[in-house]
Protein backbone atom coordinates (compact mmCIF):
# COMPACT_ATOMS: atom_id res chain seq x y z
CA UNK A 1 0.00 0.00 0.00
CA UNK A 2 1.43 3.68 -0.80
CA UNK A 3 2.16 5.72 2.01
CA UNK A 4 0.14 8.46 3.39
CA UNK A 5 0.91 11.41 1.55
CA UNK A 6 2.02 14.34 4.36
CA UNK A 7 0.37 16.94 2.34
CA UNK A 8 -2.84 15.31 0.24
CA UNK A 9 -2.29 16.50 -3.13
CA UNK A 10 -4.85 18.99 -4.57
CA UNK A 11 -5.71 18.54 -8.33
CA UNK A 12 -7.73 21.47 -10.26
CA UNK A 13 -9.97 20.33 -13.81
CA UNK A 14 -10.96 23.05 -15.19
CA UNK A 15 -12.67 23.88 -18.73
CA UNK A 16 -15.18 26.09 -20.60
CA UNK A 17 -18.62 25.67 -19.56
CA UNK A 18 -19.42 22.04 -21.67
CA UNK A 19 -15.93 21.24 -23.02
CA UNK A 20 -16.14 17.60 -21.40
CA UNK A 21 -14.70 17.95 -17.20
CA UNK A 22 -16.99 15.88 -16.18
CA UNK A 23 -16.72 13.46 -18.72
CA UNK A 24 -12.68 13.09 -18.30
CA UNK A 25 -13.09 12.75 -14.55
CA UNK A 26 -15.55 10.05 -15.06
CA UNK A 27 -13.03 8.44 -17.00
CA UNK A 28 -10.06 9.39 -14.80
CA UNK A 29 -12.12 7.82 -11.42
CA UNK A 30 -12.19 4.51 -13.20
CA UNK A 31 -8.46 4.42 -13.20
CA UNK A 32 -7.22 1.98 -10.62
CA UNK A 33 -4.75 4.70 -10.19
CA UNK A 34 -7.62 6.94 -8.86
CA UNK A 35 -9.30 4.91 -5.99
CA UNK A 36 -9.21 6.62 -2.71
CA UNK A 37 -9.57 10.10 -4.54
CA UNK A 38 -12.39 12.73 -2.93
CA UNK A 39 -14.64 14.61 -5.38
CA UNK A 40 -15.13 18.27 -5.15
CA UNK A 41 -17.49 19.46 -7.62
CA UNK A 42 -18.55 23.24 -7.78
CA UNK A 43 -21.59 24.27 -10.09
CA UNK A 44 -22.87 27.62 -11.25
CA UNK A 45 -26.61 28.21 -10.62
CA UNK A 46 -30.23 27.10 -8.57
CA UNK A 47 -29.71 23.33 -9.27
CA UNK A 48 -26.52 20.86 -9.40
CA UNK A 49 -26.56 18.34 -11.69
CA UNK A 50 -23.05 17.28 -11.88
CA UNK A 51 -22.80 15.01 -9.32
CA UNK A 52 -25.59 12.69 -10.22
CA UNK A 53 -24.36 12.74 -13.83
CA UNK A 54 -20.86 11.34 -12.76
CA UNK A 55 -23.14 8.81 -11.54
CA UNK A 56 -20.53 8.42 -8.12
CA UNK A 57 -22.81 9.07 -4.81
CA UNK A 58 -20.18 8.62 -1.57
CA UNK A 59 -19.46 10.82 1.31
CA UNK A 60 -16.40 11.43 -0.59
CA UNK A 61 -17.86 13.46 -3.11
CA UNK A 62 -18.94 16.80 -2.28
CA UNK A 63 -21.19 19.27 -4.35
CA UNK A 64 -21.01 23.04 -4.29
CA UNK A 65 -23.78 24.18 -5.67
CA UNK A 66 -25.52 27.50 -6.58
CA UNK A 67 -22.34 29.94 -7.48
CA UNK A 68 -19.27 29.99 -9.07
CA UNK A 69 -15.81 29.00 -6.85
CA UNK A 70 -13.66 32.19 -8.64
CA UNK A 71 -16.73 35.04 -6.65
CA UNK A 72 -19.15 34.26 -4.76
CA UNK A 73 -17.73 31.02 -2.70
CA UNK A 74 -14.28 31.00 -1.82
CA UNK A 75 -14.93 30.63 1.54
CA UNK A 76 -17.19 27.98 0.98
CA UNK A 77 -14.32 26.04 -1.00
CA UNK A 78 -12.04 26.34 1.68
CA UNK A 79 -15.11 25.68 4.67
CA UNK A 80 -15.66 22.08 2.23
CA UNK A 81 -12.19 21.16 1.76
CA UNK A 82 -11.71 21.63 5.75
CA UNK A 83 -14.88 19.62 6.30
CA UNK A 84 -13.72 16.67 4.07
CA UNK A 85 -10.40 16.66 5.86
CA UNK A 86 -11.49 16.46 9.74
CA UNK A 87 -14.47 13.77 8.55
CA UNK A 88 -11.25 12.04 7.18
CA UNK A 89 -9.16 12.58 10.39
CA UNK A 90 -11.98 11.13 12.61
CA UNK A 91 -12.79 7.99 10.35
CA UNK A 92 -16.28 9.50 9.20
CA UNK A 93 -15.50 9.03 5.71
CA UNK A 94 -13.31 6.38 3.79
CA UNK A 95 -9.69 7.55 3.46
CA UNK A 96 -8.40 9.47 0.82
CA UNK A 97 -5.28 10.35 -0.58
CA UNK A 98 -5.96 12.75 -3.24
CA UNK A 99 -8.95 15.19 -3.66
CA UNK A 100 -9.98 16.37 -7.35
CA UNK A 101 -11.99 19.65 -7.68
CA UNK A 102 -13.84 20.07 -10.82
CA UNK A 103 -14.76 23.62 -11.12
CA UNK A 104 -17.25 25.56 -12.60
CA UNK A 105 -16.94 26.29 -16.75
CA UNK A 106 -17.11 29.74 -15.78
CA UNK A 107 -14.62 29.58 -13.35
CA UNK A 108 -11.16 31.73 -12.88
CA UNK A 109 -9.01 28.61 -11.91
CA UNK A 110 -6.36 31.34 -10.10
CA UNK A 111 -8.57 32.80 -6.88
CA UNK A 112 -9.34 28.97 -6.33
CA UNK A 113 -5.63 27.72 -6.76
CA UNK A 114 -4.67 30.26 -4.49
CA UNK A 115 -6.59 29.26 -1.67
CA UNK A 116 -5.53 26.20 -1.65
CA UNK A 117 -2.17 27.31 -1.66
CA UNK A 118 -2.42 30.56 0.95
CA UNK A 119 -5.41 29.44 3.22
CA UNK A 120 -3.63 29.49 6.72
CA UNK A 121 -5.15 26.20 7.75
CA UNK A 122 -5.18 23.77 4.29
CA UNK A 123 -1.87 24.76 3.56
CA UNK A 124 -0.81 22.37 6.32
CA UNK A 125 -2.51 19.34 5.05
CA UNK A 126 -3.30 20.39 1.51
CA UNK A 127 -0.79 20.72 -1.19
CA UNK A 128 -1.74 22.01 -4.75
CA UNK A 129 -1.04 19.48 -8.08
CA UNK A 130 -1.27 19.22 -11.64
CA UNK A 131 -4.12 21.38 -13.01
CA UNK A 132 -5.78 19.60 -16.12
CA UNK A 133 -7.53 21.89 -18.84
CA UNK A 134 -10.12 20.43 -21.19
CA UNK A 135 -10.75 22.50 -24.37
CA UNK A 136 -13.98 21.92 -26.55
CA UNK A 137 -12.54 21.22 -30.37
CA UNK A 138 -15.96 22.56 -31.74
CA UNK A 139 -16.81 25.55 -29.72
CA UNK A 140 -13.30 26.02 -27.78
CA UNK A 141 -11.97 29.08 -31.05
CA UNK A 142 -15.34 30.84 -29.77
CA UNK A 143 -15.25 30.61 -26.17
CA UNK A 144 -10.91 31.30 -25.75
CA UNK A 145 -11.80 34.37 -28.38
CA UNK A 146 -15.13 35.68 -26.00
CA UNK A 147 -14.05 34.33 -22.76
CA UNK A 148 -11.09 35.59 -20.32
CA UNK A 149 -11.96 32.69 -17.78
CA UNK A 150 -11.29 30.41 -20.51
CA UNK A 151 -7.56 31.70 -21.54
CA UNK A 152 -6.88 31.82 -18.21
CA UNK A 153 -7.99 28.32 -17.21
CA UNK A 154 -5.60 27.05 -20.68
CA UNK A 155 -2.86 29.65 -19.35
CA UNK A 156 -2.85 27.90 -16.04
CA UNK A 157 -2.82 24.34 -16.99
CA UNK A 158 -0.39 21.78 -16.28
CA UNK A 159 -1.79 19.01 -18.82
CA UNK A 160 -4.30 20.12 -21.53
CA UNK A 161 -7.06 17.99 -23.29
CA UNK A 162 -8.85 18.49 -26.33
CA UNK A 163 -12.17 16.88 -26.42
CA UNK A 164 -14.59 16.02 -28.85
CA UNK A 165 -11.73 15.79 -31.41
CA UNK A 166 -14.45 13.14 -33.05
CA UNK A 167 -16.97 15.91 -33.72
CA UNK A 168 -14.92 18.67 -35.21
CA UNK A 169 -13.00 18.78 -38.84
CA UNK A 170 -9.43 17.92 -38.70
CA UNK A 171 -8.67 21.54 -39.73
CA UNK A 172 -10.60 23.39 -37.00
CA UNK A 173 -8.41 21.43 -34.43
CA UNK A 174 -5.50 22.35 -36.47
CA UNK A 175 -6.57 25.73 -36.44
CA UNK A 176 -7.11 26.12 -32.31
CA UNK A 177 -3.65 24.21 -31.37
CA UNK A 178 -1.82 27.21 -32.40
CA UNK A 179 -4.41 29.52 -29.93
CA UNK A 180 -4.12 27.35 -27.26
CA UNK A 181 -0.03 27.26 -27.35
CA UNK A 182 -0.23 31.36 -27.77
CA UNK A 183 -1.46 30.99 -23.83
CA UNK A 184 0.39 27.80 -23.28
CA UNK A 185 3.24 26.84 -24.99
CA UNK A 186 4.41 23.42 -22.44
CA UNK A 187 1.42 21.68 -21.33
CA UNK A 188 1.90 18.40 -23.06
CA UNK A 189 -1.79 17.90 -24.59
CA UNK A 190 -4.05 15.05 -25.35
CA UNK A 191 -6.52 14.65 -27.89
CA UNK A 192 -9.68 12.82 -26.59
CA UNK A 193 -11.54 10.51 -27.21
CA UNK A 194 -8.41 9.26 -29.42
CA UNK A 195 -5.63 9.25 -27.24
CA UNK A 196 -5.64 6.88 -24.35
CA UNK A 197 -5.56 8.87 -21.30
CA UNK A 198 -4.06 7.29 -18.01
CA UNK A 199 -5.07 8.99 -14.55
CA UNK A 200 -1.04 8.84 -14.13
CA UNK A 201 -0.19 10.55 -16.45
CA UNK A 202 -2.53 13.31 -15.83
CA UNK A 203 -2.85 13.86 -12.57
CA UNK A 204 0.91 12.70 -11.89
CA UNK A 205 2.18 13.91 -8.13
CA UNK A 206 4.23 16.59 -9.62
CA UNK A 207 3.91 19.70 -7.42
CA UNK A 208 2.54 23.06 -8.79
CA UNK A 209 5.57 25.16 -9.73
CA UNK A 210 4.90 28.74 -10.60
CA UNK A 211 8.39 28.60 -12.27
CA UNK A 212 7.84 27.85 -15.68
CA UNK A 213 4.49 29.35 -16.31
CA UNK A 214 3.99 32.03 -18.92
CA UNK A 215 4.28 35.58 -17.47
CA UNK A 216 0.83 35.90 -18.02
CA UNK A 217 -0.18 33.34 -16.02
CA UNK A 218 2.27 33.97 -12.87
CA UNK A 219 0.90 37.92 -12.74
CA UNK A 220 -2.98 36.26 -12.73
CA UNK A 221 -1.56 34.07 -9.85
CA UNK A 222 0.31 36.82 -8.13
CA UNK A 223 -2.69 38.88 -8.13
CA UNK A 224 -5.03 36.04 -6.73
CA UNK A 225 -2.69 35.48 -4.41
CA UNK A 226 -3.22 38.93 -2.92
CA UNK A 227 -6.97 38.40 -2.51
CA UNK A 228 -6.59 35.79 -0.78
CA UNK A 229 -4.02 36.99 1.60
CA UNK A 230 -6.52 39.95 2.28
CA UNK A 231 -8.93 37.58 2.92
CA UNK A 232 -7.16 35.81 5.42
CA UNK A 233 -5.95 38.98 7.62
CA UNK A 234 -10.31 39.83 7.05
CA UNK A 235 -11.36 36.71 8.29
CA UNK A 236 -8.81 36.73 10.96
CA UNK A 237 -9.87 39.74 11.81
CA UNK A 238 -13.17 39.12 12.20
CA UNK A 239 -13.21 35.65 12.87
CA UNK A 240 -15.71 34.79 10.37
CA UNK A 241 -14.36 32.74 7.25
CA UNK A 242 -18.01 32.01 5.92
CA UNK A 243 -18.91 35.83 5.92
CA UNK A 244 -16.10 36.66 3.78
CA UNK A 245 -17.51 36.78 -0.24
CA UNK A 246 -16.83 38.97 -2.69
CA UNK A 247 -20.03 41.87 -3.12
CA UNK A 248 -20.63 39.62 -5.84
CA UNK A 249 -22.14 37.19 -3.38
CA UNK A 250 -23.89 40.02 -1.27
CA UNK A 251 -27.11 38.35 -2.29
CA UNK A 252 -28.28 41.36 -3.94
CA UNK A 253 -30.74 40.67 -6.65
CA UNK A 254 -29.77 42.00 -10.42
CA UNK A 255 -31.88 41.92 -13.42
CA UNK A 256 -31.52 38.65 -13.85
CA UNK A 257 -32.42 37.42 -10.04
CA UNK A 258 -30.71 36.85 -7.27
CA UNK A 259 -26.79 37.21 -8.13
CA UNK A 260 -25.44 34.33 -6.60
CA UNK A 261 -26.71 32.65 -10.07
CA UNK A 262 -24.99 35.40 -12.54
CA UNK A 263 -21.46 35.92 -13.83
CA UNK A 264 -20.04 38.62 -15.20
CA UNK A 265 -22.89 40.87 -16.00
CA UNK A 266 -25.06 39.22 -18.41
CA UNK A 267 -24.67 35.69 -17.50
CA UNK A 268 -26.77 33.62 -15.75
CA UNK A 269 -28.38 30.31 -15.18
CA UNK A 270 -31.57 29.48 -13.87
CA UNK A 271 -33.45 25.65 -14.12
CA UNK A 272 -37.12 24.58 -15.88
CA UNK A 273 -38.54 21.93 -14.08
CA UNK A 274 -41.17 18.98 -15.12
CA UNK A 275 -43.48 17.55 -12.86
CA UNK A 276 -45.17 14.98 -15.72
CA UNK A 277 -42.55 12.77 -17.52
CA UNK A 278 -41.97 14.50 -21.31
CA UNK A 279 -41.83 13.64 -24.85
CA UNK A 280 -38.71 12.89 -26.11
CA UNK A 281 -39.22 13.63 -29.53
CA UNK A 282 -40.77 16.58 -29.15
CA UNK A 283 -38.29 17.57 -25.90
CA UNK A 284 -35.70 17.38 -28.66
CA UNK A 285 -36.77 18.56 -31.61
CA UNK A 286 -37.55 22.23 -29.90
CA UNK A 287 -33.94 21.57 -27.38
CA UNK A 288 -33.08 21.42 -31.20
CA UNK A 289 -34.60 24.48 -32.57
CA UNK A 290 -33.53 26.29 -29.99
CA UNK A 291 -29.96 26.02 -29.90
CA UNK A 292 -30.09 26.75 -33.76
CA UNK A 293 -31.80 29.54 -33.25
CA UNK A 294 -30.16 31.10 -29.74
CA UNK A 295 -27.12 28.72 -29.66
CA UNK A 296 -24.15 31.80 -29.75
CA UNK A 297 -26.24 33.27 -26.48
CA UNK A 298 -26.97 29.36 -24.70
CA UNK A 299 -23.28 28.91 -23.35
CA UNK A 300 -24.88 25.40 -21.88
CA UNK A 301 -27.90 23.49 -21.61
CA UNK A 302 -27.94 20.47 -19.27
CA UNK A 303 -30.49 18.15 -17.83
CA UNK A 304 -31.95 14.75 -16.77
CA UNK A 305 -35.52 14.03 -18.00
CA UNK A 306 -37.53 11.65 -17.01
CA UNK A 307 -38.93 10.51 -20.23
CA UNK A 308 -42.05 8.89 -21.24
CA UNK A 309 -41.71 5.05 -21.23
CA UNK A 310 -38.00 5.09 -19.93
CA UNK A 311 -37.56 3.51 -16.25
CA UNK A 312 -34.55 5.68 -15.89
CA UNK A 313 -33.30 9.35 -16.76
CA UNK A 314 -32.12 10.35 -19.74
CA UNK A 315 -28.99 13.25 -19.64
CA UNK A 316 -29.06 15.44 -22.34
CA UNK A 317 -26.78 17.90 -22.98
CA UNK A 318 -26.30 21.21 -25.30
CA UNK A 319 -23.42 23.92 -25.81
CA UNK A 320 -24.17 26.84 -28.20
CA UNK A 321 -25.05 25.28 -31.10
CA UNK A 322 -23.98 21.85 -30.42
CA UNK A 323 -26.78 19.16 -28.86
CA UNK A 324 -25.03 15.84 -27.59
CA UNK A 325 -26.63 12.53 -28.18
CA UNK A 326 -28.94 11.71 -25.03
CA UNK A 327 -27.61 9.24 -22.73
CA UNK A 328 -29.56 6.63 -20.90
CA UNK A 329 -28.84 7.15 -17.26
CA UNK A 330 -28.08 3.65 -15.67
CA UNK A 331 -31.11 4.27 -12.67
CA UNK A 332 -32.38 7.53 -11.12
CA UNK A 333 -29.58 9.27 -8.84
CA UNK A 334 -32.26 9.86 -5.91
CA UNK A 335 -36.04 10.18 -4.90
CA UNK A 336 -36.56 12.93 -7.48
CA UNK A 337 -38.53 12.45 -10.18
CA UNK A 338 -38.99 15.51 -11.77
CA UNK A 339 -37.20 16.32 -14.93
CA UNK A 340 -34.38 19.32 -14.34
CA UNK A 341 -32.87 21.23 -17.17
CA UNK A 342 -30.18 23.89 -16.21
CA UNK A 343 -29.46 26.71 -18.47
CA UNK A 344 -26.51 29.43 -18.31
CA UNK A 345 -27.24 31.73 -20.79
CA UNK A 346 -25.34 35.33 -21.85
CA UNK A 347 -27.91 38.02 -22.56
CA UNK A 348 -30.72 35.85 -23.10
CA UNK A 349 -34.15 36.39 -21.12
CA UNK A 350 -35.35 33.40 -19.20
CA UNK A 351 -38.74 34.70 -20.07
CA UNK A 352 -37.77 33.70 -24.17
CA UNK A 353 -37.00 30.11 -23.63
CA UNK A 354 -39.84 29.68 -21.67
CA UNK A 355 -42.48 31.04 -23.63
CA UNK A 356 -40.86 29.40 -26.64
CA UNK A 357 -40.84 26.27 -24.79
CA UNK A 358 -44.54 26.18 -23.50
CA UNK A 359 -45.67 27.52 -26.95
CA UNK A 360 -43.97 24.42 -28.66
CA UNK A 361 -44.99 21.84 -26.05
CA UNK A 362 -49.00 23.31 -26.41
CA UNK A 363 -48.63 23.04 -29.90
CA UNK A 364 -47.67 19.52 -29.51
CA UNK A 365 -50.75 18.72 -27.60
CA UNK A 366 -48.33 18.94 -23.86
CA UNK A 367 -48.87 21.46 -21.16
CA UNK A 368 -46.20 22.91 -19.23
CA UNK A 369 -46.27 24.94 -16.98
CA UNK A 370 -42.83 26.38 -14.66
CA UNK A 371 -44.24 24.97 -10.97
N1 LIG B 1 -18.41 13.23 -28.94
C1 LIG B 1 -17.83 13.62 -27.81
N2 LIG B 1 -18.59 14.13 -26.83
C2 LIG B 1 -17.96 14.52 -25.69
C3 LIG B 1 -16.57 14.42 -25.49
N3 LIG B 1 -16.27 14.91 -24.26
C4 LIG B 1 -17.44 15.29 -23.72
N4 LIG B 1 -18.46 15.06 -24.58
C5 LIG B 1 -19.89 15.37 -24.39
O1 LIG B 1 -20.00 16.76 -24.14
C6 LIG B 1 -21.11 17.01 -23.28
C7 LIG B 1 -20.66 17.85 -22.11
O2 LIG B 1 -19.70 17.11 -21.38
P1 LIG B 1 -19.45 17.33 -19.83
O3 LIG B 1 -18.40 16.36 -19.42
O4 LIG B 1 -20.71 17.32 -19.08
O5 LIG B 1 -18.86 18.80 -19.85
P2 LIG B 1 -18.49 19.72 -18.59
O6 LIG B 1 -17.28 20.49 -18.97
O7 LIG B 1 -18.37 18.88 -17.36
O8 LIG B 1 -19.76 20.63 -18.51
P3 LIG B 1 -20.06 21.75 -17.40
O9 LIG B 1 -19.79 21.12 -16.06
O10 LIG B 1 -21.49 22.08 -17.57
O11 LIG B 1 -19.17 22.90 -17.69
C8 LIG B 1 -21.64 15.61 -22.88
O12 LIG B 1 -22.73 15.28 -23.71
C9 LIG B 1 -20.47 14.69 -23.17
O13 LIG B 1 -20.89 13.37 -23.49
C10 LIG B 1 -15.78 13.88 -26.58
O14 LIG B 1 -14.55 13.78 -26.51
N5 LIG B 1 -16.46 13.50 -27.69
Amino acid sequence: MTERPALTPVNLITGFLGSGKTTLLQRLLRDPALADTAVLINEFGEVGLDHHLLERVDETMVLLQSGCLCCTIRGELSSAIKDLHSRREVGRIPFFRRLVIESTGLADPFPILSTVHADPVLKHHFRLGNVIATVDAVNGGVQLARQQENAKQVAVADRLVITKTDLADEAAVEMLIPRIRQLNPLAPLWRVPHDPLDAEGLLSHEEFELAGRSERAQHWFATALMGQWRLNRYSHASGDVEQVRSPRASGKGGAYGPEINCHADSIHAFALVFEKPLDWTVFGIWLTMLLNRHGPRILRVKGILNVTGSPAPVAVHGVQHLVHPPVHMASWPDEDRRSRIVFIVDGLDRAIIERSLSAFLHTNGCDWKQP
